[in-house]
């Protein structure tokens, strides 16, 4: 990745690969040569980050709690049209997979409404233990649904269970994640895809390049950052969205449906309105 960018005090980085170099030790001309005490220290400074904040909304949202309802209403919005799609307007069992989950505010405001079933992966202890608190309590709701599985482990430690899952809902954790173990967590995800599954990513997104944060040790990716690694993990753009309504201070949040082969649709209908197309007689 070519792109410069900044980190949180301001200091420029001539690249992506530049900040991977000084952050893990990766090694330009060997991706499998990082220097393993810094890759450490890297995602032990994420964690401990995580573990000095609050369990509560206003703590997983960096003092932003308020912004809950938009970007649950915003990420209803673009599930609902992807569920018909995908599986079919009969209603079906479906299950669904809350990454880096925190105290399970998706899973409590969204995935539940939505879902039958729903594990949680959460590397944070405290977090883990309020969402299987207020889950479990709230849970068992009328309809059945339910949050069943509570990990606690870092996504890239993680392998989901083979074919568990329709949907795999990444939000607001992946920047913890360097981008090798990005593109090694989403190749390893796959396998845990039901037919026709998907993942959404929904993340902060840089306006250029990236930012790298130096308190909690993540990097803000652009969404051309995003498409790059997407397009290396073997995942193809399904769907994608703005979400509206958030402070303007704020990093852009974008909202990806992924999926693991390539959708047909825009593509091969212009190709066939072109076979329909008058051609030029040429005399
Ligand atoms: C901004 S909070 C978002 C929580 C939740 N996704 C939400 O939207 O409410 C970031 C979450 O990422 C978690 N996290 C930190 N490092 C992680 C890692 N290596 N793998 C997975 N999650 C991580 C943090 O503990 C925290 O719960």
């Amino acid at each position: 990745m070519d792109l410069g960018g900044l980190d949180t005090n301001g200091r420029e980085i001539k690249s992506a690969k530049e900040m991977w170099r000084e952050e893990i030790g990766l090694d330009e001309l060997d991706s499998n040569n990082t220097d393993n005490s810094k890759r450490h220290d890297w995602y032990s400074k994420g964690i401990s980050y995580w573990q000095g904040i609050e369990a509560s909304v206003d703590g997983v949202l960096g003092g932003y709690g308020h912004v809950n309802d938009a970007d649950v209403k915003g990420s209803e919005a673009f599930l609902k049209t992807l569920l018909p799609a995908r599986f079919g307007m009969e209603r079906c069992h479906l299950v669904a997979l809350d990454c880096g989950s925190g105290i399970g505010r998706v899973t409590k405001n969204l995935l539940l409404r939505h879902f039958n079933e729903v594990d949680l992966v959460e590397p944070v202890s405290h977090f883990l233990d309020a969402a299987r608190e207020t889950l479990v309590h709230d849970g068992d709701m009328d309809d059945g649904h339910k949050a069943v599985n509570f990990y606690c482990i870092p996504l890239q430690d993680f392998t989901p269970e083979a074919g568990r899952y329709d949907v795999i809902w990444v939000q607001w954790c992946i920047g913890q994640l360097t981008d090798d173990d990005f593109i090694a967590f989403f190749k390893r995800a796959k396998v845990g895809l039901k037919p026709n599954g998907f993942f959404v990513v929904k993340e902060n997104t840089a306006r250029n390049g990236f930012v790298l944060d130096k308190e909690d040790r993540s990097v803000t990716r652009s969404d051309p950052y995003f498409k790059e690694l997407f397009r290396q993990c073997g995942l193809y753009l399904y769907s994608t969205k703005d979400q509206k309504g958030f402070p303007g201070e704020l990093f852009p949040v974008k909202m990806y449906a992924l999926v693991t082969s390539k959708p047909i649709g825009a593509n091969s209908r212009k190709l066939k309105k072109q076979n329909y197309m008058p051609g030029v007689i040429k005399s």
